[in-house]
């Protein structure tokens, strides 16, 4: 950022912020917004998340001690964050905020919620990492034929083999390419050439270098206690 001074209402003003710079952002934030929307429409309504009748209800619970977490890594010094429940946040861990405070190039100081955000990231892999089990079970139940001899045998590499369905890898790295294509376009009311936000061809390689092998590896290691 560049010179910088503070207004009465506590807002930052940076010599760079400009009209077209906040137009931009707040762009960015229509994408946010809708992909949080997609993301919640995953689950159902869950109302007894919002019931009141008890002291707090469970969201409320949620989201004040998240933004406690948050508020250590200094979410709440930057001013475009306001918290729901600012009273009696704890303050900024000020040792650890200030090493990363160091100003780099490609750095914009939101350390906490870009920490939520990779949190976000690694619980939903982790989420879909870990349905390896179900599917494991799902298998071995459907042919305990086959997989009982691999599994006493200790045969990792004969369970591999069972496991893997190659056509159902490729088509989902292919899915996976299609929709960070489709959801992560640059969408303007003019045509513009293709934009990502994410590299398609990326998110097909982590797929297939990571997220199935590793959701393979869950399966192997689930089937082997299987009979214990
Ligand atoms: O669909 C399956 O059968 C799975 O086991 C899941 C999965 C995957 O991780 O996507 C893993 C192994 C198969 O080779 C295909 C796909």
């Amino acid at each position: 950022m560049g010179d910088c001074c503070e207004t009465e209402q506590g807002v930052y003003v940076d010599s760079l912020l400009n009209l077209e710079w906040l137009r931009k952002s707040l762009v960015r934030e229509e994408d946010s917004i809708i992909f949080s929307l997609i993301e919640r429409s995953k689950y159902p309504i869950n109302s007894r998340l919002y019931d009141e009748s008890a002291a707090a209800s469970l969201l409320h619970l949620f989201i004040k001690e998240s933004e406690a977490v948050q508020a250590k890594t200094g979410r709440y010094t930057s001013p475009e964050e306001n918290a729901f429940f600012p009273a009696s946040l704890p303050p900024p861990q000020h040792k650890l905020v200030e090493t990363f405070g160091t100003y780099q190039g490609d750095d914009d100081r939101n350390y906490a919620a870009t920490a939520a955000s990779d949190l976000a990231c690694l619980q939903a892999l982790s989420r879909r990492i870990h349905y390896g089990k179900f599917v494991a079970e799902v298998k071995f139940r459907d042919s305990p034929q086959d997989y009982t001899p691999a599994i006493l045998a200790k045969d990792r590499e004969g369970l591999m083999k069972l496991l893997t369905f190659e056509s159902v890898e490729e088509a989902i790295k292919k899915r996976v390419e299609k929709k960070a294509m489709v959801f992560g376009q640059e969408v303007e009311l003019q045509e513009n050439g293709n934009y990502y936000k994410v590299k398609p061809e990326l998110v097909s390689q982590l797929y297939g270098e990571w997220v199935i092998p590793l959701t393979k590896f869950v399966q192997v290691e689930y089937l082997l206690r299987r009979l214990d």
